[in-house]
């Protein structure tokens, strides 16, 4: 248990319900006009003194505020976890409140906890040692901040741009003690969280429109919660709990949006296109982000040509009129596509679908896209050209290519007049990619002829330079809207958010390195990384400067990502109070100016092996040997061990003398804790050893303490990493054989 944490709490606001009675009783009592956050910092606020005196005295208002929910609770598992020297109340209440304020805590069922009343919290703060504070006043968690104390804000407001990573904001106490407690690695049973053996249901917010079935499947293993996506109030009210968001591209997924999602672990996006999604505020928060690229492209493509063929064969206004009772069989002529020339705008999932099909019309199809292969285009028979070329010789322009900066307006004034007299343009990607002011000018111009368009710069779109003109055809984004789409793109996104959210590895992130690993595999390999990330933290409580990865034998770059990533996130989750994912991890360091290296080393043609290596003093290591199927931290500060480290273990270095192991034994024994297995390691006799000692039960603090008494042990780890039956590490696997010559000297 990490005992360096000194903890201050404020008590208006954190350990007392949200203040605001106070500023409304001073509103009536004294005629006074304060707001409700008044009395959140009412020094800082400047209200007057003797206001500050009444509403704090005796039978004053705040004699009658209500405890935070499960304050009283809550401050006795930090007590129980921190120790009382190490938790104080800093409160700036005058001192003259002292009785009353003694009281009140009493009368609600605090546990005793001593209390400090200065306005100059940090000056306490500081004088007695604080490493952690607990705030409702973003005054006083500035200055925490400001001091170099990790400051839990309490707020639902979002971070402002460049916050100091000194302020944690929290929703409320409850989360704040949670955060506490993990980082003082106690047990987490919260009040309220029932005896913690039922996992909490997630929570999915759905706020598009998504398949049945799909919605079905989410519900079998979460509570599904439906909003409109566009109803910011009640969107964001729903995210304050929700582990995953799937959306379409209605809901805009913005910095501020996530903000408000402090669970938030996934966003989905229920089709291709993420211009919707702020990926790199969704990366920053250690939010994966998924997507269902192709599931909907059929449906894109078809509706692309259905686009075609609604205006070379006059379809809308020729239904239009018949319906009305006109024949007007003199005034239509339509058009053939067979022979004429197409020019397709980014050859990818939907633009090859296009392709596949106008090649049965009889097409020539021309292609621009710089970022396929000439193979590709051949296979698809589509002649590759310059964007210029094809605008120049095509009868028909259609676009398939992402929104991103390059897209943007990619069909803007200019390019239109290089286009045929006459041409007409088909836009089913995004709205940004055309500029529809100088489409709309060319259609009434007569420059071209006709267009076909299903997505606009603004969705939804209620008005648009388009509307009106005769020779446009709309449709409001429904290209990829088939029924095939949205069951194949449901079933995709239900299934890959519930497997992320259960912590699985899933091939459609989009803010994670695509594995060439098959999951079950990678996930094996990741979870031993995963606990060596967190073994070497347990190794080096304190931050270190450098994470280096050293990765010998044959192993592909983006599987060495994924074991980095996750083996840091795993580290740093105790190394900072931030959240960490495999996907902020390389961020979230950069952030703490921890240096990431890693390195390769393809010439050992050993079974892959990654060393994880941290500075320190001494510098710690830990490496995981991996055969390409099975994996197993196989070492630890350079011992190597025989059987990979697993379960609950204590791990001790020392010198090598006869007695230490006996002496650790009776100590062990006399806590009631069962050693199940051993293993001892060193280099000489009579020199550094270690030795890990799996064990049945916890070891209480007071067992490690008196180990640590030994003379000549010189350090005592307790970490829990998963059970060996967890790796699919059975005896006499690949691994197991390919590293049973490496027992200790
Ligand atoms: N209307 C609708 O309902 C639907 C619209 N879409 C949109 O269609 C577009 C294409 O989707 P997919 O084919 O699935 O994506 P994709 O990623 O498979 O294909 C996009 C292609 O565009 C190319 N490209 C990128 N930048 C380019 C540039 N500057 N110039 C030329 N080519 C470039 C890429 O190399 C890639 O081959 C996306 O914008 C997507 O959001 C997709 C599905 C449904
Ligand atoms: O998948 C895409 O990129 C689309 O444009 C389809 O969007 P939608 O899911 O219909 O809002």
């Amino acid at each position: 248990m990490d005992r360096s944490i000194r903890l201050a709490l404020d008590l208006d606001g954190v350990l007392t319900e949200h203040p605001a009675p106070l500023a409304q009783a001073a509103n009536r009592a004294l005629g006074m006009q304060l707001p409700d956050h008044a009395f959140v910092d009412s020094h800082g606020c400047n209200v007057p003194e003797a206001v500050r005196l009444w509403v704090y005295g005796p039978g004053g208002p705040a004699t009658l505020l209500d405890p935070a929910p499960n304050a009283p609770k809550l401050l006795q598992q930090l007590l129980q976890a921190l120790g009382d020297e190490r938790l104080v109340i800093i409160t700036a209440r005058p001192q003259g409140s002292q009785p009353t304020t003694e009281e009140w805590l009493q009368r609600h069922g605090f546990p005793p906890c001593r209390i400090v009343f200065a306005d100059d919290k940090v000056a306490v703060a500081r004088e007695l040692g604080v490493t952690h504070a607990i705030e409702d006043s973003l005054r006083h968690a500035t200055r925490y901040a400001e001091a170099g104390i990790t400051c839990f804000l309490l707020t639902q407001d979002p971070a402002p741009p460049a916050e100091s990573p000194f302020i944690v904001r929290v929703p409320d106490f409850t989360a704040a003690v949670q955060a506490i407690l993990r980082l003082a690695g106690a047990p987490i049973a919260l009040p309220g969280s029932g005896d913690g053996a039922q996992p909490r249901r997630r929570r999915i917010v759905v706020s598009d429109v998504i398949d049945q079935r799909a919605r079905e499947r989410l519900a079998s293993e979460a509570d599904v919660i439906e909003v409109d996506g566009r109803d910011k109030p009640a969107l964001y009210e729903a995210l304050r709990e929700a582990d995953a968001l799937i959306v379409r591209s209605e809901t805009q997924v913005t910095r501020e949006l996530l903000a408000h999602a402090p669970r938030l672990r996934v966003v989905a996006r229920a089709g291709t296109g993420v211009d919707n999604i702020d990926l790199q505020a969704a990366t920053e928060a250690g939010i994966l982000v998924l997507n269902a690229p192709g599931a909907n492209a059929v449906s894109a493509g078809e509706h692309t040509v259905a686009l075609m063929l609604a205006i070379a064969r006059n379809l809308i206004d020729a239904n239009a009129t018949t319906h009305a009772g006109r024949w007007e069989r003199k005034r239509f002529r339509p058009f053939d596509l067979k022979g004429k020339t197409i020019g397709i705008v980014g050859l990818g999932r939907v633009g090859s679908v296009v392709a596949q099909r106008l090649r049965a019309f009889e097409c020539r199809l021309l292609g621009y896209d710089p970022y396929i292969t000439r193979e590709r285009f051949a296979q698809l028979g589509v002649e590759p050209v310059d964007y210029e070329t094809l605008l120049e010789n095509s009868d028909i322009v259609t676009f398939h290519v992402p929104a991103t900066p390059e897209t943007r307006h990619m069909l803007d004034a200019r390019a239109i007049a290089r286009m045929k007299p006459g041409a007409i343009v088909i836009n089913c990607a995004r709205g940004e990619v055309v500029d529809v002011q100088a489409l709309a000018e060319a259609l009434k111009s007569g420059h071209l002829a006709a267009a076909g368009v299903d997505v606009f710069p603004e969705e939804p779109a209620y008005q648009s330079p388009l509307f009106g003109l005769p020779n446009v055809v709309l449709t409001p984004h429904i290209g990829g809207s088939s029924r095939e789409a949205l069951e194949a793109v449901g079933e995709i996104i239900a299934t890959t958010t519930l497997a992320a959210l259960r912590g699985e590895i899933v091939p459609n992130a989009v803010n994670l390195p695509a594995a060439s690993l098959h999951a079950p595999e990678l996930r094996r390999l990741t979870r031993v990384a995963e606990a060596a990330g967190h073994l070497i933290a347990v190794l080096q409580p304190a931050r270190p400067t450098t994470f280096q990865v050293t990765v010998h034998g044959q192993v592909a770059s983006d599987i060495a990502e994924h074991v980095t990533a996750v083996a840091l996130a795993a580290a740093l989750r105790r190394w900072t109070v931030r959240r960490v994912t495999p996907v902020n991890a390389r961020f979230v360091a950069q952030e703490l100016h921890l240096f990431v290296d890693v390195r390769f080393d393809t010439t050992a043609s050993t079974v892959p092996e990654f060393n994880f290596e941290v500075d320190g003093d001494p510098p710690h290591h830990v490496m995981v040997r991996w055969d390409h199927r099975e994996a197993g931290i196989m070492e630890v500060d350079r011992f190597s061990l025989e059987r990979p480290l697993a379960g609950h273990m204590l791990i001790t270095h020392h010198l090598d003398r006869p007695g230490i192991i006996g002496r650790i034994g009776t100590i062990l024994g006399r806590y009631e804790v069962n050693i199940a297995g051993m293993q001892v390691g060193r280099r000489a006799r009579g020199g550094e050893a270690i030795m890990v000692l799996n064990v049945d039960d916890p070891i209480p603090e007071a067992a490690l303490n008196e180990i640590l008494q030994i003379p000549d042990v010189w350090t005592a780890y307790v970490v829990s990493l998963p059970e060996s039956g967890d790796y699919p590490m059975a005896a006499g696997s690949a691994l197991s054989a390919a590293v049973a010559h490496t027992r200790l000297r």
